[in-house]
């Protein structure tokens, strides 16, 4: 990482001829330096939401306006049940309604959702158009706008059809996260959580020490936690874009979190809540293969939940647990392959039999709850 005369910090992800610069900081958007640079073209189109819009829309206009011949925006219902086809088509639609040629500039201007899908349209429209990630939500700035997966959902499983396909730049500004919902604070502060046991046991100590200050949003606190989660996914992604090896550590809790938002209906629970929980369970499994003592579960335990993330699991029946965790894009040969924490900072992937991860599910899952304990994610 370097810094930068206006006080951002920029993180370089090094992909040879597809290596691209993350800009974070606060006040980003209203910087004409965060915009220049990118490629000139008669279109600029921006893809959001309407929860976006209303918040952030007319000011990214404004300083796309001298840059390109036409700023246009196609605006998406929000959530993560529309991360699917249908909403594909209204992007593309509107690119070939509007004659977008192949130097159109896509944006894409909120969270994951936005992000994975209109990174999906750029690979896709014309086989490939530029394409600028504007996170704006915790979880977006730390991970999902960096490493060029994008996808839609299908209803077997989550992000089953996309493309590796990388941004050119990602404008990550602090200063919207001063309009996030609690419930969105919290989910990106569980693929924050992730970085430490994955890559780096100092962060996941400072993860700790700091969190009521990332709860309370301290800007300081909240540029250190982007960052060094850029950081460190600038540094996997650098060497295993495609996810041959390396890159499966980025999925630690995920095989059990994407199951439970499949399972009960895409945005029913959170997917940095699913991810947090499927951390206690990628965990209680670590200890149970012998790769690390029960109190490292306590330890994520502990921590998922004062970050106010659930750290138990609704009931699905475990049956309908594997069946959904037959639908993933790390299975080999029939085999779900869950990764693994096997030291601190150390991940790997490992299958388990049947019965074991029926046991992991079991330890943690709603009826097993202490009275204290939330089951449920809070609601909207
Ligand atoms: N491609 C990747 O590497 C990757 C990594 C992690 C997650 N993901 C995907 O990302 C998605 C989750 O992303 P997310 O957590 O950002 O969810 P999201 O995109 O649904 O955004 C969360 C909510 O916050 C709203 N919002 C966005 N910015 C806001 C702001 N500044 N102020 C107020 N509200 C705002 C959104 O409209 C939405 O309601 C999932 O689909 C997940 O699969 C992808
Ligand atoms: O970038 C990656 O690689 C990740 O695994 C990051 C995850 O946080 C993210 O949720 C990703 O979309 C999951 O990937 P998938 O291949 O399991 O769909
Ligand atoms: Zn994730």
């Amino acid at each position: 990482a370097g810094g930068s005369a206006n006080g951002a910090t920029t993180v370089a992800i090094d992909l040879g001829d597809r290596s691209y610069d993350i800009l974070i900081g606060a006040g980003l958007f209203d910087q004409a330096s965060s915009w220049a640079g990118l490629p000139r073209a008669a279109v600029a189109l921006i893809v959001t939401n309407d929860t976006v819009a209303p918040l952030y829309l007319e000011r990214l206009k404004r300083q796309l306006a001298p840059l390109y011949g036409r700023v246009e925006a196609v605006v998406l219902p929000d959530g993560e049940q529309h991360k699917r086809w249908e909403s594909l088509d209204v992007v593309i639609d509107h690119l070939l309604a509007g004659a977008a040629d192949r130097k159109t500039v896509l944006f894409a201007l909120g969270g994951g959702v936005i992000g994975d899908l209109a990174g999906f349209a750029a690979a896709i429209y014309m086989r490939g158009v530029p394409f600028v990630q504007v996170p704006t939500t915790l979880l977006a700035q730390v991970d999902s706008s960096v490493g060029g997966k994008t996808a839609i959902n299908h209803p077997r499983g989550k992000n089953m059809v996309g493309a590796f396909y990388q941004p050119m730049r990602v404008v990550a500004d602090l200063d919207t996260v001063d309009t996030l919902p609690d419930r969105e604070l919290s989910a990106g502060l569980a693929e924050v959580i992730k970085y430490g046991p994955i890559a780096d046991p100092a962060f996941l100590d400072w993860i700790e020490a700091n969190l009521d200050a990332l709860l309370a949003r301290d800007k300081a606190a909240l540029a250190h936690a982007v960052r060094r989660s850029c950081e460190i996914k600038a540094w996997v992604v650098g060497q295993d874009e495609r996810e041959a090896g390396l890159r499966a550590i980025l999925n630690f809790g995920h095989t059990f979190g994407h199951a439970i938002e499949t399972g009960l209906g895409y945005g029913e629970w959170l997917h940095g809540e699913g991810v947090g929980c499927g951390m206690v369970l990628a965990s209680e499994l670590s200890a149970r293969l012998g790769l690390m003592p029960a109190s490292f579960v306590t330890r994520m335990t502990r921590l998922i939940e004062r970050a106010r993330l659930p750290v138990t699991a609704p009931r699905l029946g475990i049956d309908r647990y594997l069946d959904l965790m037959r639908v993933d894009k790390k299975n080999e040969g029939g085999e779900i392959r869950f990764v693994v924490i096997e030291g601190l900072g150390k991940a790997g992937m490992r299958g388990a039999p049947d019965a074991l991860v029926a046991e992991v599910i079991e330890a943690h899952s709603e009826r097993h709850a202490g009275a204290s304990t939330p089951t449920e994610p809070p609601q909207r």
